[in-house]
C-alpha cells in the first residue's frame, strides 16, 4: 500500500474532482458518510453524549457533516467550532449551513480565548479540528483544548489524523497533539503513524478507501510503501519442481564468540529454516561442536581463533555472507571481518557487531559491495549515523547514508523500515513479543537466506522483515508475547510463508 504525503493527498483530491466530475462538497459528503457508517455500526444508536470538535478547514467540514448525519440518526450530539480565524474553507461553510437544516442547536462557536468546554469520561469526542492541512505547531488556547481532551478520559475518535500530528514532517517538540483512541484515516495511513515518537497518537487506526482517482494514486511516487501480507505475496517466489539444493544458494554465517555462540546458532538455524539450499556457520573453534550438535542441517567451518574469530579462510566459492551477530569488536575480530568483507563481490548482510565495527572503522565501508544490507537496531544506527532529534530526521539521515554508500538499511523497530536511497518500505508485521534477545540474529538469517535464494537484495530485506514479523505474530498466538524466544520465532518461518496464501475464511 502506498503511503502518500499530505501534499500528494491534496493533489489526489483535486485529480478526483476532475476525473469523477464531482464537487469538493460531494467528496466531503462521501467521506463523512463513510465515517458516519463506521461510527454508527459501532454505536448502534447508543444514547451516549457525543462532542464533535470542528476546525474551520475541510477537516472541520468533515466533522460538521458527520455531526449532521449523527443528529439525523438521533444521536446526542453537541457540535463545537474552534472559531479561531475568519479563513473558513468553502466546504466548511457549506456544511456549517447544512447542520442548521437538521437541528435548532447550532454549532457552538468557541472564541479561542477562554471557553474550553467540560469533557467528561463518559463522552465520546470526535476530533475534526486539523487534518492534513496542519501547517504549524499547535500552541496557546488550542493546546489547552487538546490537553483538556487528552486528560478527560473520554473515548476520542480522530478524523483523518489526530489533530496536531504532522503527517510527513518532523513533529515539533512543543506542539500539542490529540491522543486518539481510534483514527479513521483517508485513502492511506500517514508516514507519522509508523514512527516511534508519533505512532502512538492515532490509537488504533482504520484506513477508509474514499475512492480517490486510481490513476493518480497509481502514478504517484509514494513517500513509502507499507508492506502488508498482500505486498509480501507479490514478492514471494515459489520453488521450481525440477530444482535442487544448488538452486537455493549457500549462506555463510560468520558469527559468534565465546559466550555468544548462540547468535551463530540462531542466525544459521533461521537461514536454513527460510529455505537456503545450504548453510555453513563460520565460527571460532569453541563454537564448532555446539553448532554441530544443535543444528545438524548446518555445516561448520572452525576459524583458527578459539574464543573469537581472528581470520577468514574458506574453500567455498559461491556463498552469501551474513556477518556480525555476536562476533565482538576486538582488533582480531576487526581484521577477520575486514578480510572477509574484502573478499566479497556480491552483496552481503552485516548485522550487530559487524555494524559496530563499520561505525568505528568507517573506511571499511568502501569494501562493502553495492546493495549490501545493514540491519541496525537503534543503538547500532546511532553509532553509524550519529544521533537524531526526531524519527523523521532518523529517516533523512538513513536515506543520505544509503545514497552515499549504496547500501540497504533495515532500521529495526516496531515497524522496521527498509531504506534504499529514496525508497522506503515500512513493515507491517510483528509484535512487541519480538523485543527479545536474539530476535535480530534470526532476522539476519532469514534475510540472507532469501538473498541466497536469488531474491534481489532490496526485496530480500523487505520480504525477510515481513516474514520475520509474521513468524512472530503466528508464534505469539501460541506462546503469547512473553513466551516468545528468538528460536521459537525462527521455527515459525514455515507457517508464516504458508499463511501468505491461506484463504482468509479458513
Ligand atoms: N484528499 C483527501 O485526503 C481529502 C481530505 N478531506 C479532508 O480535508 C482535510 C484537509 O483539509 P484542509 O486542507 O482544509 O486542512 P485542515 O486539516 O482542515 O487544516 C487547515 C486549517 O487549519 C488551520 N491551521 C493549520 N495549522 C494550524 C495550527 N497549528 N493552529 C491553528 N490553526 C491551524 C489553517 O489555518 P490557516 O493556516 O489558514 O490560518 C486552516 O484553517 C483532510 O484532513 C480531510 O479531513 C476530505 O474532506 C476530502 C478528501
Ligand atoms: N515492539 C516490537 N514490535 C515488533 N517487532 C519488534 C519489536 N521490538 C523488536 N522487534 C523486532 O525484533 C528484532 C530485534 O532485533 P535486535 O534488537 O537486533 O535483537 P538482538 O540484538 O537481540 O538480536 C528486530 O527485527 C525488531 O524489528
Ligand atoms: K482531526
Amino acid at each position: 500500500m502506498k503511503i502518500l504525503t499530505a501534499a500528494q493527498l491534496a493533489e489526489a483530491d483535486q485529480a478526483t474532482l476532475k476525473s469523477q466530475n464531482i464537487s469538493s462538497t460531494d467528496l466531503m459528503e462521501r467521506v463523512s458518510t463513510l465515517v458516519f457508517n463506521k461510527i454508527h455500526e459501532r454505536l448502534n444508536g447508543a444514547p451516549v453524549p457525543v462532542k464533535i470538535f470542528c476546525g474551520i478547514g475541510n477537516n472541520g467540514g468533515d466533522g460538521l457533516a458527520i455531526a449532521r448525519h449523527m443528529i439525523q440518526h438521533g444521536y446526542h450530539v453537541t457540535t463545537y467550532v474552534t472559531n479561531c480565524s475568519k479563513k473558513r474553507s468553502k466546504d466548511f461553510l457549506v456544511n456549517y449551513d447544512k447542520v442548521k437544516e437538521v437541528t435548532k442547536d447550532w454549532p457552538i462557536l468557541l472564541d479561542c480565548e477562554e471557553d474550553i468546554p467540560e469533557i467528561s469520561p463518559k463522552d465520546i469526542v470526535i476530533d475534526a479540528i486539523f487534518g492534513i492541512g496542519l501547517n504549524r505547531p499547535v500552541k496557546g488556547w488550542m493546546a489547552s483544548l487538546f490537553n483538556r481532551t487528552n486528560d478527560s478520559g473520554a473515548f476520542t475518535v480522530s478524523i483523518d489524523m489526530p489533530s496536531g500530528l504532522f503527517s510527513d514532517t518532523a513533529q515539533p517538540a512543543d506542539s500539542a497533539v490529540i491522543q486518539a483512541d481510534h483514527t479513521f484515516t483517508f485513502n492511506s495511513p500517514k508516514l507519522s503513524f509508523f514512527l516511534e515518537d508519533t505512532g502512538n497518537y492515532t490509537g488504533t487506526f482504520e484506513v477508509l478507501n474514499i475512492g480517490l482517482d486510481p490513476t493518480f494514486i497509481h502514478q504517484a511516487d509514494p513517500a513509502a510503501m507499507l508492506i502488508t501480507r498482500e505486498s509480501a505475496q507479490n514478492i514471494y517466489r515459489p520453488r521450481k519442481k525440477f530444482s535442487h539444493k544448488g538452486d537455493y544458494g549457500h549462506v555463510l554465517v560468520m558469527a559468534g564468540s565465546k559466550g555468544k555462540i548462540g547468535a551463530a546458532v540462531l542466525a544459521s538455524t533461521a537461514a536454513i529454516n527460510s529455505g537456503a539450499g545450504k548453510v555453513t556457520a563460520y565460527v571460532p573453534s569453541c563454537g564448532n561442536d555446539i553448532l554441530q550438535s544443535s543444528v545438524p542441517e548446518v555445516m561448520t567451518i572452525a576459524d583458527s581463533g578459539v574464543d573469537q574469530l581472528n581470520d577468514f579462510k574458506t574453500e567455498l566459492e559461491k556463498y552469501i555472507l551474513c556477518v556480525g551477530p555476536g562476533i565482538g569488536t576486538s582488533d582480531e575480530v576487526v581484521s577477520a571481518f575486514a578480510k572477509a568483507i574484502k573478499l566479497q563481490s556480491s552483496p552481503v548482510l552485516i548485522d550487530a557487531d559487524g555494524i559496530n565495527i563499520l561505525a568505528a572503522n568507517i573506511e571499511l565501508l568502501k569494501d562493502v559491495p553495492a546493495k549490501s544490507i545493514l540491519t541496525p537496531h537503534d543503538g547500532e544506527l546511532e553509532r553509524l549515523l550519529g544521533g537524531w532529534d526526531s524519527s523523521m530526521e532518523r529517516l533523512d539521515k538513513a536515506r543520505e547514508f544509503s545514497m552515499q554508500h549504496d547500501v540497504i538499511l533495515v532500521l529495526k523497530g516496531a515497524h522496521s523500515i527498509t531504506v534504499y536511497k529514496d525508497h522506503m518500505y515500512i513493515n507491517d508485521s510483528g509484535n512487541a513479543g519480538m523485543a527479545t534477545a536474539g530476535s535480530g540474529d534470526v532476522l539476519s538469517g532469514i534475510i540472507s537466506s532469501f538473498m541466497a535464494q536469488s531474491y534481489d537484495p532490496l526485496m530480500a530485506a523487505v520480504f525477510g522483515a515481513y516474514i520475520h514479523g509474521a513468524s512472530g505474530d503466528i508464534a505469539a498466538q501460541t506462546y503469547a508475547h512473553e513466551g516468545l524466544r528468538a528460536g521459537i520465532i525462527s521455527n515459525f518461518v514455515g507457517p508464516a510463508i504458508l499463511q501468505l496464501f491461506r484463504q482468509e475464511n479458513k
